[in-house]
């Protein structure tokens, strides 16, 4: 049996006092492709926030391959292989392309090395021909795949995607499905917040469902689109209860 390459154990995230992240465990082990969904303020990037050092935990522990990580800076845990993309793009806009996905690459590597490795990125994920644009020229989709250029040049294990789906057309999600798919055939393990169920659903092998703040079920799509507590947090208990053996389709 494999390790797992991230473990996490009773984590909870206070701010003030609203318990964002309750008392949530799960592992996740290495190759997953992950979804992590809920309705609105569950809780989902506060989690990521957390695990990836934005803000330290107010109890539990993270095992990032079995060492402690929680409360560790951000760039502490990105060396260590987990990093996030975030979910309202937070590139230099007036710097280049290549520039921002350099960024990420200087974690490990010295400038050229960086350099290097970032033009290979961005050939790998079909932004090369946009290398030398600014970045605040850039669509929004456009923003998002940099956003995941500049995760992946930080050589990370476990890449945490934040609604990089976000405004994209059914065709170019598929692009970036396929991508990830790839990615993880290549070694890198995945946690996936998206809006978009559909997406959702066919990219993840399993689910982890939060609703405030805690985590009400984990499982394959299939199960979690039949649960009762995770359409109840999605629809409401009356939805739930008139419901007969067919998955909602904002679960479908
Ligand atoms: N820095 C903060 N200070 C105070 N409260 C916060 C902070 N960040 C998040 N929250 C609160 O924590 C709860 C969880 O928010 P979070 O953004 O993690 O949810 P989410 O599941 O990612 O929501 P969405 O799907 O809308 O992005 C919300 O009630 C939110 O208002």
């Amino acid at each position: 049996m494999t390790a797992p390459i991230l473990q996490v154990q009773n984590l909870t995230r206070r701010f003030g006092g609203l318990v964002a992240v309750n008392d949530v465990s799960f592992e996740l082990d290495p190759g997953e492709i992950v979804g992590l969904i809920g309705p609105n303020g569950a809780g989902k990037t506060t989690l990521f926030n957390v695990l990836t050092g934005i803000y330290p935990p107010s109890a539990g522990q993270i095992l990032l391959r079995g060492a402690p990580s929680g409360g560790l800076k951000p760039h502490k845990i990105a060396a260590r292989g987990m990093t996030k993309t975030f979910q309202n793009v937070a590139l230099f806009m007036e710097s280049s392309v290549l520039d921002n996905v350099v960024t990420g690459g200087l974690l490990k590597n010295t400038l050229p090395e960086a350099r290097k490795k970032a033009r290979a990125i961005l050939e790998r994920v079909g932004l090369a021909s946009i290398a030398d644009k600014k970045a605040g020229d850039l669509s929004f989709p456009e923003r998002a795949r940099v956003e995941v250029a500049r995760a992946l040049c930080t050589e990370p294990d476990i890449l945490l995607l934040d609604e990089v789906m976000a405004a994209l057309t059914p065709a170019e999600m598929e692009d970036v499905i396929t991508l990830v798919r790839s990615l993880r055939d290549e070694g890198i393990t995945f946690v996936v917040v998206e809006h978009h169920m559909k997406a959702v659903m066919k990219l993840c092998e399993r689910l982890l469902v939060l609703n405030f703040g805690e985590l009400i079920a984990d499982g394959t799509p299939t199960d979690i689109a039949q649960n009762d507590r995770v359409i109840e947090a999605y629809l409401g208990s009356s939805f739930a209860k008139k419901r007969q053996h067919q998955a909602p389709e904002v679960l479908a």
